[in-house]
């Protein structure tokens, strides 16, 4: 996988160098360029923003400058992402979907962000995704870049440490839709904290049900939009007992 990310502060994307990602980037399992957008500024003062057509509060960024951007940095065939927080959902769908694409091009904006014609000329020539991180403003689009990265790239085979544990995470295709049990590990009491005893039996089946019935108790505590989701072929006897 090919990974571009435009941005006014490129070093804002430094941590896709660290740990797992950073290995499989420095061993060229993955390709990652860092692009200062103002490399396509036109002006002396490298301007890349404006104020809004229609009046309202703050900036937004020049769709000229992302445009010649976007020209140099997505060919055809490239995935463009653009965050923002009026994008569709990032979901971990949505993750297992950009994890089997070839090129992924992260378009960070800043100030209230992009012209609307940077998305719609784009549109023209390659796929281009708004998406949102979640329901709260950032003050930018980087580190909504580096969520997706991450949640993108620990799918790829031999990028994550534990290819296992992508299948069974609460979003992964291992436990559909519950949120994951507690975990634990030594010392076997902590701080007069004991860990559950089913853990230590050995106990195999009840293990299972354990920990079937923890995520099944946090996700209607903590996640009752979820539990509507549920699809009720998935539930046995016992679930519905929790
Ligand atoms: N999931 C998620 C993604 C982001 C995100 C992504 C990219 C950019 C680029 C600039 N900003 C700041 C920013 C500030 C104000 C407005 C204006 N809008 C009016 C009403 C609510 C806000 C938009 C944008 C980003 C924010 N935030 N959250």
């Amino acid at each position: 996988m090919r990974l571009d990310v435009v941005s006014i502060f490129p070093e804002y994307l430094a941590p896709l160098r660290q740990s797992l990602l950073g290995r499989a980037v420095a061993d060229g399992r993955i390709q990652l360029e860092v692009h200062d957008l103002r490399r396509w500024a036109t002006d002396r003062h490298r301007s890349v923003d404006d104020t809004p057509y229609g009046g309202g509060a703050g900036m937004v960024m020049r769709p000229d400058v992302w445009a010649a951007a976007l020209d140099d940095v997505a060919p055809a065939g490239a995935t463009v992402v653009v965050p923002t927080p009026a994008g569709h959902p990032f979901s971990q769908a949505t993750a297992a979907d950009l994890a089997r694409r070839e090129h992924l091009v992260f378009a960070c904006g800043r100030y209230e962000g992009l012209d609307q014609r940077v998305v719609l000329d784009a549109a023209r020539r390659v796929e281009v995704l708004e998406l949102s991180i979640g329901d709260y403003v950032l003050a930018g689009g980087e580190v909504a870049a580096l969520v997706v990265i991450e949640a993108v790239t620990r799918l790829l085979p031999g990028v994550l440490g534990n290819p296992e544990s992508a299948v069974t995470d609460s979003f992964g295709e291992g436990s559909p839709g519950l949120l994951e049990h507690p975990a634990y590990t030594r010392p076997v009491e902590f701080r007069g904290l004991a860990v559950p005893p089913v853990l230590l039996s050995g106990n195999h089946a009840a293990i299972a049900r354990w920990r079937r019935d923890e995520s099944l108790r946090r996700t209607a505590r903590r996640r009752p939009d979820l539990v509507a989701r549920l699809d009720p072929a998935t539930l046995d006897a016992a679930d519905r007992a929790v």
